[in-house]
């Protein structure tokens, strides 16, 4: 079952109408969708036209029904004078969260990536990966129909890393849809049933590993060779 469907023409700025062109492709049920592309590929303008921060879009997006989502940004955006108790405090409030079990949720969140001593901390003063947890935590806590999930691994440290993708695999047995960014390809060829490859601004490529193997004749590749042999040829 299709959760985010999203049929876009072209979207872009106002200097940059078609920073993205033709882009076709659902997130189902239960279903991790790696993004991939290089540096300016349109990965981010993907996601910006999904969370609707775009006014030049010729397309539509659409969720399924009454889906919620969660988006956890590459770079951790908060409120300054708000603690990081209080900024979950805020997410379950927005989202109408029951209380008992959203706070139950978030202790054991804030257990689960060692942030539990800094749970009246101001998370401005944090470090990047601490606050890259919080943005996860705060995702986390909402349980939502589908993810949107802007390169995670970046400031990440090795343990956080398996936790937080243990915990998507969680999420994603529990029925969660996620699209996720991401340059690390050794990782994303691990975890993701699906990938989306863009190039200049489009869709170049798209399936499982298999599939993309088949579209460059590349049997057996990794995610890197393929994607390396489908850049070449789309030059
Ligand atoms: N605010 C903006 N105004 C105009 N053009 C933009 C803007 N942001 C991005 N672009 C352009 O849109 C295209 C796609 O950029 P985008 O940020 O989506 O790439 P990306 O795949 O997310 O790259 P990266 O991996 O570096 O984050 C690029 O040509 C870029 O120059």
């Amino acid at each position: 079952m299709n959760v985010l469907t999203i049929n876009i023409k072209n979207a872009g700025y106002p200097d940059n109408k078609e920073a993205i062109k033709d882009m076709q492709f659902s997130v189902n049920k239960g279903e991790l969708v790696g993004l991939i592309g290089a540096n300016g590929a349109g990965k981010s303008t993907t996601i910006k036209t999904i969370l609707g921060l775009l006014k030049d879009v010729d397309g539509t997006v659409s969720f399924e029904g009454e889906s919620r989502y969660a988006y956890v940004p590459e770079h951790p955006v908060f409120y300054d004078s708000l603690t990081l108790w209080e900024h979950l405090e805020l997410a379950a409030a927005s989202f109408q969260l029951q209380t008992e079990e959203w706070i139950e949720r978030a202790e054991k969140l804030l257990v689960y990536f060692r942030l539990e001593k800094e749970k009246h901390e101001l998370p401005s003063s944090f470090s990047k990966g601490m606050k890259q947890k919080v943005m996860l935590i705060t995702a986390f806590l909402i349980q939502p129909a589908v993810y949107i999930i802007d390169e995670p691994f970046i400031g990440l440290d090795p343990r956080a890393t398996k936790d937080f993708l243990s915990l998507l695999m969680k999420e994603r047995e529990r029925g969660a849809a996620i699209l996720m960014s991401t340059h690390v390809l050794d990782t994303a060829e691990r975890i993701c049933d699906r990938f989306l490859l863009m190039a200049g601004g489009r869709l170049v490529a798209e399936g499982t590993l298999t599939d993309i193997q088949h579209t460059c004749g590349l049997s057996g590749a990794s995610l890197l060779d393929c994607f390396d042999n489908i850049l070449e040829r789309s030059l």
